[in-house]
C-alpha cells in the first residue's frame, strides 16, 4: 500500500526532544531601527534580535522578551529614554501601528526599509530614495475596512486590532476622513440585532453619499436589511452590497460603487468590493507620479515640452483604472490587464467617460504575454508581487518599467530579477499613502541598459 508523505517522514530530533519553553525575561534594550511590519529592532546580550512593537529608533526601553519565537518578540513595558521622534499617540487601537512616531520619522523609516530590502536584493546600493509626503497625515482615509461583531443584540464596530482578530471598537478615528466618520456612529444602529461578525467597507459613492459593502458571517437581523433599504430609498446612502457567507451572489441596494476623485480631477468609479487606495488624494499623487515616470522624457527632459508621448503601454494589474486614465493620455496605445471582471468594467467606463482609447483585458496579468510592440510596462500587483510578469518582462524587449508596490519584500525580489536581466534601476520613491502605519507604497522605475539584447 502506498504511504503518504506523513507516514514516510522520519522523526526529527526536535519531535523526540521538544525544546523546553523559556520563561519571558525583562530586559533593558536600545532600539536600533524599525523593521518592515512596524516593530522596533534591538539586540540582546547574546546578539539575538528582538522585535518590540510601539517603539522608536534610538530610544531605551524596558520590555518583556519572549525568546520562544524567532526572532524573539518583546512587549514594551516602559520607555526609559524616549526618542525625540516619539509623539503623543491618539490611536484607537486599530491599525495605526506608527502613531507614536513623528511624520518625519515615519517617512525616514519607510525609506530605509525600502532601501535596505532593494539593496539586499540587487546586490548594490540603489538610487537615493525620494520620499513623497502624504497630502494629509491625518483624516486622510476616504475608504476604510471596518470590522463588526454582534452579540446579544448589540453590534460593535471598529477595526481589527493590530496583529490579532480581536475587535478594537472605535467611536472616532484620527485617520478617517470627516466625510466617513459618521459611519462609525451609524453602523451599530443599522446592524443592531444581528449576530455573528462581518467586514464592512465604507466609502463615498455617487453624489458624495456613503456606500457600504458588507460581508457577514452569521445572522443579519431583518431590521438591519430594512434599515439598509430605507437609507438607500430615502437617499441617505448611495448604495450598499451585502454578501452573506455561503451565498452565491450579494444583495445589491442602489449603486454600491465608490466614486473617487480621479488624478485628473474627474470622478472615477470603482467596482464595489474591488481594490482602491485608501485616500483619493494619495491615489491621485501616486497616479500622477507613475504617469510621469512612464514617460520617455524622465531621463532627458525637454524645456517647455508638452505632454510627451508614452509609446505603446502595457499596464498589468490595472484595477478600476486609477492609473490607466493618465497612462492612456499621450500613449500610442494602452492595453490594461486585470483579473477582476467588475474592476475591468469600471476601468472601461472610466476611460470612455474621458474619451480615452484603451483596451481593458480580463486576464491573469502574471501569465500575460508581453506584446512585442510594448515599450513601457506599468505594473501594480498585490502584496505577493508579480513573479510571472517579472519573468516575462525580463525576457522581453520592453524599454521602460514602472513598478508600483505595497510590499517592499516582494518588490525587492522582483527588482532583483529585472536588474539581473540588464535593467537599470533609475528611480526608487516612496509615496506616503498610509501615514501613521508601517505600510508603505513604493514606485520603482527601470530602463533597459544600452546594448542589452
Ligand atoms: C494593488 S491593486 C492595483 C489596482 C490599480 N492600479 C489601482 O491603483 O487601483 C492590484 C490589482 O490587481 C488585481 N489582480 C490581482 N491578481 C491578479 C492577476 N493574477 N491578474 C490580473 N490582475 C490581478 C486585483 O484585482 C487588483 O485590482
Amino acid at each position: 500500500m502506498p504511504q503518504g508523505p506523513r507516514a514516510a517522514r522520519r522523526p526529527r530530533a526536535q519531535d523526540q526532544h521538544p525544546r523546553p519553553k523559556r520563561r519571558p525575561s525583562t530586559e533593558v534594550l536600545r532600539i536600533e531601527s524599525l523593521a518592515a511590519g512596524g516593530a522596533g529592532v534591538a539586540h540582546l546580550a547574546d546578539h539575538a534580535a528582538v522585535f518590540v512593537p510601539g517603539t522608536a529608533p534610538g530610544e531605551e526601553i524596558e520590555a518583556e522578551v519572549d525568546r520562544n519565537t524567532r526572532p524573539a518578540r518583546g512587549k514594551l513595558l516602559r520607555v526609559i529614554a524616549p526618542s525625540p521622534e516619539r509623539v503623543e499617540a491618539t490611536c484607537c487601537g486599530g491599525g495605526c501601528d506608527w502613531m507614536h512616531l513623528s511624520v518625519r520619522a515615519q517617512e525616514a523609516a519607510h525609506a530605509e526599509i525600502v532601501r535596505s530590502a532593494v539593496a539586499h536584493a540587487i546586490g548594490a546600493e540603489p538610487p537615493p530614495v525620494r520620499v513623497h509626503a502624504a497630502p494629509e497625515p491625518l483624516a486622510y482615509r476616504t475608504r476604510a475596512r471596518l470590522y463588526a461583531r454582534g452579540e446579544r443584540g448589540r453590534v460593535r464596530v471598529g477595526y481589527r486590532a493590530v496583529g490579532s482578530h480581536a475587535l478594537a471598537p472605535v467611536s472616532s478615528c484620527a485617520v478617517l476622513a470627516p466625510s466617513l466618520a459618521a459611519a462609525l456612529g451609524e453602523l451599530p444602529e443599522v446592524l443592531a440585532g444581528s449576530s455573528g461578525e462581518g467586514d464592512v467597507q465604507v466609502a463615498l459613492g455617487a453624489g458624495g453619499r456613503l456606500v457600504v459593502d458588507v460581508t457577514w458571517r452569521g445572522e443579519l437581523a431583518p431590521s438591519a436589511w430594512a434599515a439598509i433599504d430605507r437609507r438607500i430609498t430615502e437617499g441617505a446612502w448611495a448604495g450598499a452590497r451585502v454578501r452573506m457567507e455561503g451565498a452565491k451572489t450579494p444583495a445589491v441596494f442602489g449603486d454600491p460603487r465608490p466614486v473617487l476623485e480621479g488624478a485628473d480631477g474627474a470622478p472615477l468609479v470603482v467596482a464595489a468590493g474591488s481594490f482602491a487606495q485608501s485616500s483619493d488624494r494619495g491615489a491621485a499623487l501616486l497616479a500622477r507620479r507613475v504617469a510621469e515616470l512612464a514617460r520617455v522624457e524622465v531621463d532627458a527632459p525637454r524645456e517647455g515640452a508638452d505632454v510627451p508621448a508614452n509609446g505603446h503601454v502595457l499596464e498589468l494589474f490595472a484595477g478600476s483604472g486609477t492609473l490607466s486614465i493618465l497612462l492612456a493620455r499621450g500613449a500610442a496605445s494602452l492595453v490594461a490587464v486585470e483579473s477582476d471582471e467588475a474592476a475591468a468594467r469600471s476601468a472601461r467606463e472610466n476611460l470612455s467617460a474621458r474619451d480615452l482609447a484603451g483596451k481593458v483585458v480580463v486576464a491573469d496579468a502574471d501569465a500575460h504575454p508581453i506584446p512585442p510592440r510594448a515599450e513601457v510596462v506599468v505594473l501594480d500587483p498585490p502584496r505577493a508581487g508579480a513573479e510571472g510578469a517579472t519573468a516575462a518582462i525580463a525576457a522581453s524587449r520592453v524599454h521602460r518599467i514602472v513598478y508600483v508596490a505595497c510590499d517592499p519584500a516582494t518588490l525587492a525580489r522582483d527588482l532583483g530579477v529585472l536588474v539581473r536581466a540588464n535593467y537599470a534601476l533609475t528611480h526608487l520613491e516612496t509615496v506616503e499613502l498610509f501615514p501613521q502605519t508601517s505600510h508603505v507604497e513604493t514606485v520603482a522605475r527601470l530602463v533597459r541598459r544600452r546594448g542589452a539584447r
